[in-house]
């Protein structure tokens, strides 16, 4: 593809940039900058297309991403319209009176499609509850639709789920599904052996979710978290924000570190599975969120997430007897590190359900919800 096809007018890109700092429930109120003075961790950027077009220096770009922090931006991937469309059946959906809202409420068993109320969760140790309100679309009730595959809905997804929600899961879908496929062939696994473990067609934990956290007052907002440090618990997540608030705590550095949100780039990270399927070889890093940076604190922060995520049925374990590297990576790892015992849907409904207040058993829960993040990370979680 020549550098061209993506060249934009001036005008069409000002015009671009004006919409995207536009606030999603608030058509019209432009957000503040990113403030250029807390401390941020600058991601490798990778274009999508020259990923399509197997470009071997763009390939090594996201190998190098993948493993050495498994963050990193992406552009050219087509999709922002459809991004912009889910922030608005966020909007929608979380303008809805709460009790229209409970009732698709996704309760206390670890089940993650639907409406998921702010304060139902502990964000920390010491049980203090989140301040964030998620609606989760199935994949497969998207891929379903008009059938139900696992549950209905609000009106509001209803509604949109043509215009909307199934385009912006197919866009979502081909993406990650592309980005695994480059990343198995560099992890010398056969062709389409991780593609053969996230079959858009089977059942799966994947999800279409978009996100609302309300400002919280300055006075409490000093260690205040809107998601607390996880590590993601699928393979892949397709994540856009407008607003900071996103941060890492990176390899090789004491503490956490904001990833700006950059016009045009979504941002991409890797999940528990693929870390364990890669014998840690791809790195699945812990990332939390806290309010928004200075100006920014005082708007609502939302987020539109996709995540991809195995077949329910898939058993989480490294793929060493398919891939000599992956051999050699689990042959240093502690014995069975990569080899959990457990389904992907097993494993989704465990970190799910531990964090629910309702099943909330102090420090125990925390490690209930532990993901793959390793031990000395982990011990520096407060950080
Ligand atoms: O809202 C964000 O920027 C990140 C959300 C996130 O980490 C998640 O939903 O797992
Ligand atoms: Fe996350």
């Amino acid at each position: 593809m020549t550098p061209s096809v993506f060249a934009v007018s001036w005008v069409e890109w000002m015009a671009y940039k004006c919409l995207w700092g536009m606030h999603p429930a608030m058509p019209g109120l432009t957000l503040p900058p990113f403030p250029d003075d807390v401390p941020t961790h600058p991601l490798r950027v990778v274009d999508y297309q020259l990923i399509k077009s197997r470009d071997n220096d763009e390939i090594d770009k996201l190998w190098r991403a993948a493993t050495e922090l498994g963050f990193w931006y992406l552009k050219n991937h087509g999709a922002d319209n459809e991004a912009d469309e889910m922030f608005e059946l966020g909007a929608e959906t979380m303008r809805l009176p709460l009790e229209e809202k409970m009732k698709y409420e996704e309760g206390d068993d670890g089940f993650s499609f639907g409406y998921r109320a702010s304060g139902v969760r502990a964000v920390d140790e010491k049980s203090t509850n989140d301040t964030t309100e998620f609606i989760n679309v199935s994949k497969d009730d998207a891929l379903a639709w008009p059938k139900q595959a696992h549950r209905s809905y609000p009106s509001t997804v209803n509604a949109r789920m043509e215009s909307t929600v199934i385009p912006f899961v197919q866009k979502a879908l081909a993406i990650n599904q592309l980005l695994i496929d480059v990343l198995n062939d560099r992890l010398g696994l056969p062709k389409g052996a991780l593609a053969k473990l996230h079959k858009a067609e089977e059942h799966s934990g994947c999800v279409a979710r978009a996100i609302k956290a309300i400002p919280v007052s300055s006075s409490v907002s000093e260690g205040k978290l809107h998601l607390s440090a996880h590590t993601d618990f699928g393979s892949l997540s397709f994540l856009h924000n407008r607003l900071g608030g996103l941060q890492v705590l990176a390899p090789g550095t004491d503490g956490w570190q904001y990833v700006k949100p950059l016009p045009g780039h979504a941002i991409c990270n890797i999940g528990d599975a693929l870390n364990i399927f890669s014998g840690g070889i791809l790195r699945s890093n812990i990332h939390r969120v806290v309010p928004p940076p200075k100006d920014q604190s005082k708007f609502e922060r939302w987020s539109v997430v996709y995540f991809t995520r195995p077949s329910d049925s898939v058993e989480l374990r490294a793929l060493a007897d398919e891939s000599p590297l992956i051999a050699e990576a689990v042959s240093r790892a502690p014995p069975g590190k990569f080899d959990t015992g457990v389904t992907a849907k097993t494993w989704l409904e465990r970190r799910v359900k531990s964090t629910r207040l309702r099943n909330y058993k102090g420090a125990q829960s925390w490690v209930e919800y532990r993901g793959t993040e390793d031990p000395e990370l982990t011990a520096r979680m407060g950080a």
